[in-house]
């Protein structure tokens, strides 16, 4: 009988046929998520009996899953973030772990500068004001001259700290283990969190959601920024405190936002950010490239592979 892989990641077969085809011609069955969202652990539940291989989307993977999931070896993470799944469980029960650090950072990367660009010019209401044939002028601010704040200085922070050099601007980064060499080659200072946050025109958002980073931007931070500063959030919902943004936002104590990622996704379209002209909500797709779905894609296939065949998969996170 084929081993299975179950891929809960959406759009599978559309995005990553390649990926496909070479779990395919290796021998495995592979069986996709036809919901086109996570999947709950109900439906989880009737499909990782005989699986040996998963390509995890952002559904929820435990020990409530692990325990009826006798066969499955490794998970192989659509992407980098990884609060979905318990990685201590996973090593419980003898499966390997791994993400696509570093696959997709050029992504979020540039659509981190495509949200700075977009809050900063008034890109969107200008397309919504124009297509209404009001002709209007919304002035915006240049992104040369400002201080950044990178939060979290990985992968991801720093790749849009090598595209934000060339806009000529003054970086800083904070981070808990911070890289001083990659800070040196980018030109980046690292330097704490409160001067991040009092000085800085844009802050971005790099860390993983942990207990520690969780609602790391709440009322006391957002009355810390400059009124004229925007923040960017491209990591995770809960590492800003929504209702607290919401009130920063509405209240002009600062003056913009950026955001991709929600306390709870997928967002309701009641979700008070949206009524605000001062940000621009994305669905979380600062990942979503067809470049990006391709290298993730062969990734995790690979990842897969490699524990078929007794090796380490790359960017094993939990040995
Ligand atoms: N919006 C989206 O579609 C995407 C979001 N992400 C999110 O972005 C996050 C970062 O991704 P990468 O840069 O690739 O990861 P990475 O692992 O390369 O970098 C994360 C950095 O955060 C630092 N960090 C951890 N806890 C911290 C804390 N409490 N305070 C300060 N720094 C802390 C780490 O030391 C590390 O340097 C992911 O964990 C994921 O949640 C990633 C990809 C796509
Ligand atoms: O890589 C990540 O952590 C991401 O957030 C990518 O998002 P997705 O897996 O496509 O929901």
């Amino acid at each position: 009988m084929k081993k299975k892989v179950l891929v809960t990641a959406t759009n599978y077969s559309r995005l990553c046929a390649g990926a496909k085809a070479l779990l395919e011609k290796e021998g495995f069955e592979v069986i996709e998520n036809t919901f086109g969202r996570p999947m709950t652990f109900e439906e989880l539940k009737d499909k990782v009996g005989d699986v040996y291989g998963v390509v995890a989307g952002v559904d929820t993977w435990n020990e409530d899953v692990f325990k009826l999931a006798p066969n499955l070896k490794v998970i192989g993470r659509f992407g980098i973030g990884v609060d979905n799944i318990d990685l201590e469980a996973a090593k419980k029960y003898g499966i390997k772990v791994m993400n696509a650090r570093a696959i997709n950072s050029d992504s979020v990367a540039e659509c981190t500068v495509g949200l700075i660009l977009a809050v900063l010019r008034n890109l969107v209401n200008l397309d919504k004001s124009t297509r209404a044939g009001k002709w209007e002028r919304y002035v915006g601010y240049t992104i040369r001259g400002k201080k950044i704040g990178l939060v979290g200085f990985g992968a991801i922070a720093q790749y849009t700290a090598k595209i934000l050099g060339a806009f000529e601007t003054e970086i800083f980064a904070y981070d808990v283990y911070p890289n001083h060499a990659a800070a040196k080659k980018l030109g980046v200072t690292m330097t704490d969190l409160d001067t991040i946050i009092k000085q800085s025109d844009i802050i971005t958002l790099h860390v993983p959601c942990t207990p520690e980073t969780t609602k790391l931007f709440s009322k006391k931070e957002f009355e810390m920024m400059k009124a004229s500063a925007v923040i960017i959030n491209v990591a995770r919902g809960p590492v800003i405190d929504e209702n607290a943004l919401y009130d920063a936002l509405k209240t002009h104590k600062i003056a913009g936002a950026g955001i991709d990622v929600y306390e709870v996704e997928p967002a309701a379209a009641a979700n008070p950010l949206f009524e605000l002209d001062n940000v621009v909500c994305l669905p979380h797709s600062a990942a979503e490239t067809y470049e990006t779905y391709e290298a993730v894609g062969m990734a995790t296939a690979q990842a897969i592979l490699d524990v078929m065949n007794g090796r380490d998969p790359i960017n094993w996170l939990n040995k």
